[in-house]
């Protein structure tokens, strides 16, 4: 008998995309699918591309039908995480998609979110200094945010390596998968193709905490970073261009060393030939964050680039990562580097 799992939020997007790895993973054995309003309909109504969970029944998201399971993937709106976790037994492994528990910082937290913190779990990304530490053996994890997986990876060997100044600028565009399945009125169709638009300008974007908590970790002092995400018409896939002023002394075959060697032992992170810049469609269905680095020497600045599927390593193939690694499984059991071209 495999590993007993149960994915909470089964008829969402990232719940979708964990289901799809899931099903192709030895270890796991698919237990209890919940939904909210959904709760009682057939999973195939909602994810007609997994054939061969089409006829599970959804039931609702209670402590109850997630009892019983080793494994529980959380993946439901912000909020909705915290409360139940504390209904799932401690020896339960549970992996929440969601941002309640990404955050150290209660103020950060409150600020961004605008509710009281629930707490902070091990923080799902094993790429940064230290991450796998604290994955190994855990039995809850927070699974990062998809803009801030790309941007931390980018940047952490810049920062950690000294060759960056501590002031970064984000321009990430993101597909429209990045916001959940439930209607939103600045994603209708017809204002989404064919556009790119920017949203939450200034700071206001509740991913910023969390690049600075990793960027912050990573270079051992204080980062400060301004994003700006935009929304581009496709539906996978976040490309972030990050750029910060490079440190006196910084050369483009120390930033190049610099990547190569944090990335070197990395299943997941690649660091793409010189002159080749990452692009969405290589990573989609792929559990991997392409990189591409430069010196700017006109501008003096860093700029680094990357790729990543917000479904797949962005959240449900990131989750996986982390699910392997606090059971004791190889972390790349299940998961794939291979990417859809064209
Ligand atoms: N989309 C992405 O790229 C990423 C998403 N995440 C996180 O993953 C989580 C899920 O996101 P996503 O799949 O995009 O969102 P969706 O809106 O696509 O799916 C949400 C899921 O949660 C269920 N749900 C909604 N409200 C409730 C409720 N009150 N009680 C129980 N279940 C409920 C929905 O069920 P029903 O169909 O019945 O309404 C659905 O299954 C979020 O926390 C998100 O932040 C993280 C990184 C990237
Ligand atoms: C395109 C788009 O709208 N993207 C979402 C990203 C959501 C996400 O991935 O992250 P959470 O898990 O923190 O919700 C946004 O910008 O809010």
């Amino acid at each position: 008998m495999g590993i007993r799992t149960a994915v909470a939020g089964a008829s969402g997007y990232a719940g979708g995309e964990l289901l799809r790895i899931l099903a192709g993973h030895p270890e796991f054995e698919i237990g209890a699918l919940t939904a909210g309003s959904n709760a009682g309909t057939e999973l195939g109504a909602h994810q007609p591309h997994l054939r061969s969970l089409a006829g599970r029944v959804l039931a609702e998201t209670t402590p109850d039908t997630l009892a019983g399971h080793d494994v529980v993937f959380l993946a439901l709106p912000h909020g909705q995480s915290g409360p139940l976790a504390a209904e799932l037994g401690d020896d339960v492994l549970v992996i929440d998609c969601g941002a309640d528990h990404r955050l150290t910082d209660p103020a950060s937290w409150e600020r961004f979110y605008g509710t009281p913190h629930a707490g902070s779990w091990p923080y799902g990304l094993p790429e940064l200094p230290g991450g796998r530490d604290a994955l190994r053996g855990a039995k809850r994890v927070a699974v990062p945010g998809c803009y801030p997986t790309a941007v931390s990876l980018a940047l952490f060997p810049a920062l950690a390596a000294g060759l960056a100044e501590p002031d970064v600028v984000v321009v990430a565009a993101s597909g429209t998968s990045g916001a959940g399945r439930s209607l939103k009125p600045h994603l209708l169709g017809s204002e989404v193709m064919g556009s790119v638009s920017a949203y939450a300008v200034g700071g206001s974007h509740r991913h910023t905490p969390e690049m600075v908590q990793n960027l912050s970790a990573a270079a051992g002092e204080p980062v400060t970073v301004s994003f700006t995400p935009t929304l581009a018409p496709m539906s996978r896939g976040i490309l972030a261009t990050c750029t910060a002023k490079a440190r006196t002394g910084a050369t483009a075959a120390a930033l190049r060393a610099a990547y190569a060697g944090a990335y070197a032992d990395e299943p997941f992170l690649g660091l793409l030939p010189e002159g080749r810049w990452p692009a969405t469609a290589m990573t989609l269905g792929a559990n991997t964050v392409l990189v591409q680095v430069v010196l700017d020497e006109a501008a003096d600045r860093v700029i680094a680039v990357a790729a990543v599927d917000n479904l797949a390593k962005g959240t449900a193939g990131g989750a996986v990562q982390c699910a392997n690694l606090a059971l004791g499984l190889p972390e790349e059991l299940g998961l794939t580097t291979i990417g859809v071209s064209p």
